[in-house]
């Protein structure tokens, strides 16, 4: 199997918990793509949901394939979220925003009474931080932000550079909110929950990629299926 099909074999198994009238939170990404692939194919055969998109890039997709889409003002409370992530430790605590969606991705899990994160196998690890953590930051003073997060890195005794995020043209990246993106190269984040709790404390920090308490469930494919990840306590 290779990383596609892993992708679509979490995807499908993710679609079984997805109900007729469900309001959907719908994430972004390479394993969400897939999601919305399966999703838009039960929708042409009459399955009923209405998808809050966590990005403008999702949202085309979902468009694109017929899956019918409010705004989460008009959805202010969802019933399930699906999405993928870039990381994931065994109490399913999560890195994301690799895509650069991690504001939106934030705000709708939290408006959601369940999260399944849907991911392969490649994605599991004891210790977070091994991927860069995307820290989304407002443009205006995003020099003193940096040295902010800086000065909090070496509080918690993490080192690593901190990355502007750029285009491949070399601009810099926006996110779908007009912010910028830091991608922090910690290599090992031993304690997410105070990193997460600390970085929401820095007022140009807008929002992290440190999912802590959002994801009820995961399911991780691998070579030989799919299998269920509960948070371990
Ligand atoms: O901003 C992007 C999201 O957090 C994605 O869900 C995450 O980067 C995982 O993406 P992929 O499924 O492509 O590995």
């Amino acid at each position: 199997m290779d990383a596609r099909e892993m992708k679509i074999k979490a995807a499908a198994e993710a679609l079984t918990h997805v109900e007729d009238g469900m309001r959907l939170g719908i994430g972004t990404g390479s394993t969400a793509e897939e999601f919305v692939r399966l999703l838009a194919e039960r929708v042409a055969g009459g399955l009923k949901v209405e998808g809050v998109p966590t990005s403008e890039r999702t949202a085309r997709l979902c468009l694109e394939l017929g899956v019918q889409l409010r705004s989460l003002d008009e959805l202010p409370q969802l019933d399930l979220t699906i999405d993928g992530a870039d990381e994931i430790d065994p109490q399913l605590r999560l890195i994301k925003g690799g895509g650069g969606a991690l504001l939106r991705e934030k705000i709708v899990a939290a408006a959601s009474n369940r999260m399944i994160v849907i991911a392969d196998e490649t994605k599991i690890v004891d210790t977070l931080g091994a991927f860069p953590l995307p820290i989304e930051i407002n443009p205006f003073g995003q020099v003193s932000t940096r040295i902010a997060v800086e000065a909090l890195a070496s509080r918690l005794g993490l080192s690593g550079a901190l990355d502007l995020r750029k285009r491949s043209d070399d601009s810099l990246y926006m996110t779908d909110g007009g912010h910028l993106i830091l991608d922090a190269s910690f290599g090992r984040i031993p304690d997410a929950d105070a990193l997460a709790e600390q970085l929401n404390a820095i007022p140009g920090v807008v929002e992290h990629g440190l999912f802590i308490n959002l994801a009820s469930l995961a399911i991780i494919a691998g070579p030989a299926g799919a299998r269920v990840m509960e948070p371990k306590i």
